[in-house]
């Protein structure tokens, strides 16, 4: 394995190591409980691991991110990877209410000799995390990921809610019920996709 890039990021080779041995569990697990599409599985490194790793260098320093409803690790283990070796002292936690993805994700990081720690519980329930980073992949609309940044997002922290190509039609729903300062950036992995670079939630 050698040294290079992903999404932009110049990546070790201990870290390609891990971003492979993650794609092959997640290719062992896949067929018992579906971690990510069957037609996805072909492009693993380009619709999963690529898509989670170009939101990693919008977050800059800071050391408390939080992932919700990671599912099969998509972006959160994606992050607690990079992290080894770019952020050492970066804790990732990953909330999960699946217990058998729950499972696979703490398999995972013990396999993989990462620190992360594992939430098995449901995200409106869960501890407020008073996070520095939220990040949360295909989980639900932005007015409902507002509300999930209300309760775990510290004040001064960031959101990184990477979307689909049809994330302007979320925007005016979500402002009647928050306000919030918003940067989208245009997606690496697909052009008409974005990633939501949110801050300053609070309720209208
Ligand atoms: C569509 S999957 C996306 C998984 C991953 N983020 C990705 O991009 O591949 C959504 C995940 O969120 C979890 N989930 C949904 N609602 C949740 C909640 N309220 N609390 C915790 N986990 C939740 C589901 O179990 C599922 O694994």
């Amino acid at each position: 394995m050698t040294p290079g890039k992903l999404a932009g990021l110049d990546v070790s080779r201990e870290t390609m190591a891990r971003l492979e041995a993650y794609a092959a569990l997640v290719r062992k697990w896949n067929p018992r409980i579906n971690l990510v599409s069957r037609k996805s599985l072909d492009a693993l490194w380009e619709r999963h691991i690529a898509d989670s790793a170009q939101i990693y260098h919008l977050a800059g320093d800071a050391p408390n991110w939080l992932d919700l409803g990671s599912g099969g690790g998509f972006p959160g283990l994606v992050v607690a990877i990079l992290a080894t070796d770019l952020h050492p002292d970066r804790q990732v936690t990953l909330i999960e209410s699946d217990t058998r993805k729950a499972t696979f994700l703490r398999t995972a990081i013990r396999e993989l000799g990462l620190s992360a720690q594992v939430l098995a519980e449901r995200i409106e329930a869960a501890e407020p995390q008073r996070a520095d980073i939220l990040s949360a992949r295909a989980l639900t609309d932005l007015s409902g990921l507002l509300a999930f940044a209300e309760r775990h997002l510290s004040e001064s922290g960031l959101a990184l809610f990477p979307k689909g190509a049809s994330w302007k039609n979320e925007l005016e729903p979500a402002r009647a019920q928050w306000s919030f300062n918003l940067e989208a950036i245009t997606s690496f992995t697909e052009p008409e996709a974005a990633i939501l670079k949110i801050q300053g939630v609070a309720r209208v």
